[in-house]
């Protein structure tokens, strides 16, 4: 019966009503045909107008997603401030006074690593003829001790302040130095942010200003902080001690969180951070983070009509330490790019895990995972070779990349030739480990210096170029 029903509906069709409908009259002149198809030509070309509004529409709002990877302390986490400050400038400003607890732990923490390397040194100094001693280790005064003694009270105010984090930090040793401290580390999934809340007071509108700050509050570690800066001044002032660090090989402007140059401001009574201080605090972060932005269009860099202007769609940023991904639990969405960063400095340390590798050597092989990762072959990828400003003082200061880089040779030790060296390097490589052809982005920043070699110059354009030819791929027009 069904079978039967279905052959006779299939029989009728040929007098389908809708079909007859629109069909031309059996009496139709020329002219009239030609007016038809007029009509219907200008009809299908107002219906394909309205299909590719709707499809750019459709295009528009698919997210950007990007993968924020590298090695610890390559500047992922400063990199995420850089897009927040671009962005969200209010929301970054508002946690003015969480970061001012964050900048006075990495100032307290910069101290008790001075003081270490006092300790070790009165006890070095009693150890005559061991060949492991650095040579001519500056003799400390009495006067050095006093000063070491009052100051003290810092190494309280940085367990109060570590306090205030928990229980959401792990200490880690810091890379790079025999003498090193337990570094605070937070866990990206638990919000640290709100933990440190309770050190500011709870109106959020007011974060970005002085109110933010309860500066009457007995426990402000500020007080102790700002009670205890003449003598920081004075100890970090002291050629003896500039000199032991020296022979102990703590080069404390190259450490993460270095605000040394800038105490009298960051321990003054009523102290809150600028934006380049928010930048340049440390904080380790550990585990996946997942941050969305939204870009606008607007003339040199003003938001306009945010709702109206939009014109990139919405963006997400994750940060990911590859090597502490679990493929499991981290899904790599489509339509995916990838910023990978590299610490150009790093080039004569070693990991701390390994001292037997080179950091700049262990950032090649994690550039090799990243662009042969199967996972991420269909995706663009911008690589950072950062924090210039410290590779660059470095060389200045005499130190040979071919001794740690053997493969580059007796080329000259500058940045024009050094640079050019490396950019050649992780091109070959991404040619190399790369199936179909992938546009080698690279840029070398200071991401902590939005003024100069920033984000904006190089990662803005970077990621608007992929951005649209990742929508003339998916257009089919490459
Ligand atoms: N001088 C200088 N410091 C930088 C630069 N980029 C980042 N930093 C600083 O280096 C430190 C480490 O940067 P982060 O962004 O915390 O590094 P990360 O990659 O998130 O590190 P993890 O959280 O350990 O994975 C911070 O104190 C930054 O302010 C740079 O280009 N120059
Ligand atoms: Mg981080």
């Amino acid at each position: 019966m069904a079978v039967k029903a279905l052959a006779s509906l299939a029989f009728d069709s040929s007098k389908d009503p809708l079909t007859e409908a629109i069909a031309p009259p059996p009496s139709e002149t020329e002219e009239e045909r030609a007016q038809r198809l007029e009509g219907e030509r200008e009809a299908k070309r107002v219906s394909d107008v309205i299909d590719e509004q709707i499809d750019k529409e459709r295009k528009a709002e698919k997210p950007m997603k990007i993968l924020l990877l590298g090695q610890s302390e390559s500047g992922k986490s400063t990199t995420l401030k850089n897009f927040q400050l671009m962005y969200e400038p209010k929301a970054f400003r508002r946690e003015r006074a969480l970061w001012r607890a964050i900048i006075h732990l990495n100032v307290v923490q910069s101290f008790h690593l001075i003081m270490d390397a006092m300790t070790q040194t009165q006890r070095l100094t009693r150890r005559e003829g061991d060949d492991h001693i650095p040579k001519d280790l500056p003799a400390l005064t009495t006067e050095h001790l006093k000063i070491k003694q009052r100051l003290s009270p810092l190494l309280e105010i940085e367990k109060s302040l570590i306090g205030q984090l928990s229980p959401i930090t792990s200490r880690q040793k810091s890379p790079g130095h025999r003498l090193s401290l337990k570094e605070v580390a937070v866990n990206s999934a638990s919000s640290w942010k709100d933990c440190l809340q309770r050190l500011v007071k709870t109106d959020r509108d007011s974060f970005d200003s002085e109110e933010a700050v309860d500066w009457d509050d007995p426990d402000d570690p500020g007080r102790v902080i700002h009670a205890c800066s003449e003598d920081m001044i004075r100890l970090w002032k002291d050629p003896v001690i500039q000199d032991l660090l020296d022979k102990l090989k703590l080069r404390m402007w190259e450490q993460a969180g270095f605000f040394l140059d800038a105490l009298e401001r960051v321990t003054a009574p009523r102290y809150l951070p600028t934006d380049d201080d928010i930048l340049r605090a440390r904080l380790k972060t550990l585990g996946v983070t997942e941050h969305r932005f939204t870009l606008y269009q607007g003339a040199h860099g003003v938001v306009h009509a945010p709702h109206r202007q939009k014109t990139g769609g919405s963006m997400m940023l994750a940060a990911i330490v590859l090597r502490q991904a679990n493929s499991q639990c981290v899904k790599l969405p489509a339509h995916l790019s990838s910023l990978a960063r590299v610490t150009l400095s790093a080039f004569d340390q070693m990991l701390e895990e390994d001292s037997k590798t080179n950091r700049l050597q262990d950032s090649v092989q994690l550039w090799k995972e990243v662009v042969s990762n199967k996972l991420l072959q269909q995706t663009n990828i911008i690589l950072f070779l950062n924090k210039i400003d410290i590779f660059q003082d470095k060389l200045a200061a005499g130190v040979r990349f071919a001794d740690h880089v053997t493969s580059y040779g007796d080329r000259a030790n500058d940045f024009e030739s050094t640079s050019a060296y490396l950019k050649k390097k992780f091109g070959g490589i991404l040619k190399a480990h790369s199936k179909t052809q992938r546009v080698f982005y690279c840029h070398f920043t200071t991401v902590t210096d939005t003024k100069s070699t920033g984000l904006n110059k190089g990662t803005i354009l970077s990621v608007k170029d992929m951005l649209m030819r990742e929508n003339l791929a998916s257009a089919n027009l490459t």
